[in-house]
């Protein structure tokens, strides 16, 4: 099958700032792919350089096999066949729900596009709503309404900038899956941008991580998470401490003790441990330094003897208090990755 994009060496710059740095990116028809990175990584300029609000430097841009963008083409935005979702919905006000749906129908017949509206209505369950005025509506249904504008002239590729992030905290979970079940039910492509780790990781097939207008990997949430490829990806994808790793007799270990994970062949490495790879006893030569309560769980920092810190998530009525001592282990089954500790960060 054809992919539903394709990026290669896309080039950006705005003056001395390299926005898009030779990005090379494959997405394949019906996936979702999250990108993620630190605010002015270049998140955004990839999404306008797909849409065509945005000209690259160099490189080319393919959707649904066909050239969009490269040196001696550019297809103006309306003919890419790319949906755009924006965080603040951009719904016209002046228009009903119906009309805002039916918007890039234009130029269709009718009774088309009729039929057209009241499918995509009634697949993000507004088909109640469709005579209202978005200011009517909750901020959920308005970016509902959202997708379906996009999704109405059956795009190759939907683009959402930052979706959820102007929703209530206790209204974004609930949003985020209708929408994004609304995405896999329509078989569409969609790439989100999104600063949230946890939704990343919860949505996407695959999440693209970016820096400084570079992809520092691309993988499954699992191997993003699980197999960060230097200490930037691990650190942005979640908590994340790190401790020498020593080998002797090819057996790796570090402060914690025996490591499970086959040590690689770099002289220096460094063990990444998450939260829920730690464990904590009382007794010992370590300190509680730390503790925050999360509610569903307890957030322990330990200072280990040789002063590096750990974190441990515990149980939420943990009885460990600050200046405790106590022992931190590895949790049975936990397999923490090592990085090279030459790549650095
Ligand atoms: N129109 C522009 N003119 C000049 N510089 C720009 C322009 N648009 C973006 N930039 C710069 O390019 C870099 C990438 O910006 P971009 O908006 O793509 O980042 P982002 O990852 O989307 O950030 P955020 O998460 O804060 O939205 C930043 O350094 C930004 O200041």
């Amino acid at each position: 099958m054809t992919d539903a994009l394709v990026l290669s060496a896309v080039a950006k710059s705005y003056g001395a700032t390299l926005a898009a740095d030779g990005l090379d990116l494959r997405v394949g028809t019906g996936e979702v792919v999250a990108v993620i990175g630190p605010s002015g990584c270049g998140k955004s300029t990839l999404l306008r350089l797909i849409a065509g609000l945005e000209r690259p430097d160099a490189g080319s841009i393919t959707v649904a096999g066909q050239v969009v963008a490269d040196a001696s083409t550019f297809t103006h935005p309306e003919r890419r066949r790319v949906g755009l979702v924006f965080q603040d919905h951009a719904l016209f006000p002046h228009l009903t729900v119906a009309r805002n749906v039916g918007f890039g129908l234009r130029g269709r017949a009718r009774g088309e596009r009729r039929a057209r509206v009241a499918e995509l209505l009634e697949r993000v369950h507004l088909t109640q709503r469709a005579g209202r005025h978005p200011h009517q509506l909750s901020g959920g249904e308005q970016q509902r309404v959202a997708l379906a504008r996009a999704l109405a002239p059956d795009p190759a590729l939907v683009l959402f900038d930052e979706p959820f992030s102007s929703l209530d905290e206790h209204l974004r979970g609930r949003v985020r899956g209708e929408i994004m079940g609304t995405v896999r039910a329509s078989g569409a492509t969609a790439i989100v941008v999104t600063h949230d780790q946890d939704e990343a990781l919860s949505i996407a097939d695959r999440v693209v991580v970016m820096r400084a207008g570079r992809i520092e990997q691309v993988g499954s949430p699992q191997e993003v998470f699980e197999a960060p490829a230097n200490r930037f990806v691990a650190t942005f994808m979640g908590d994340a401490d790190f401790l020498p790793v020593t080998v002797r007799d090819g057996v790796a270990s570090c402060e914690l003790g025996e490591l499970p994970t086959p040590a690689g062949a770099p002289a220096s490495q460094d063990v990444v441990l998450r939260p829920h790879e730690v464990t904590v006893s009382p007794g010992g030569p370590a300190e509680v330094v730390g503790v925050e309560y999360h509610g569903a769980f307890t957030l322990a920092t330990v200072q280990l003897a040789s002063g590096a810190r750990v974190r441990s998530w515990l149980p939420p009525h943990t009885a460990h208090r600050v200046g405790e001592r106590v022992s931190a282990g590895l949790a049975p089954g936990a397999r923490p990755v090592l990085l090279d500790a030459a790549t650095g960060d």
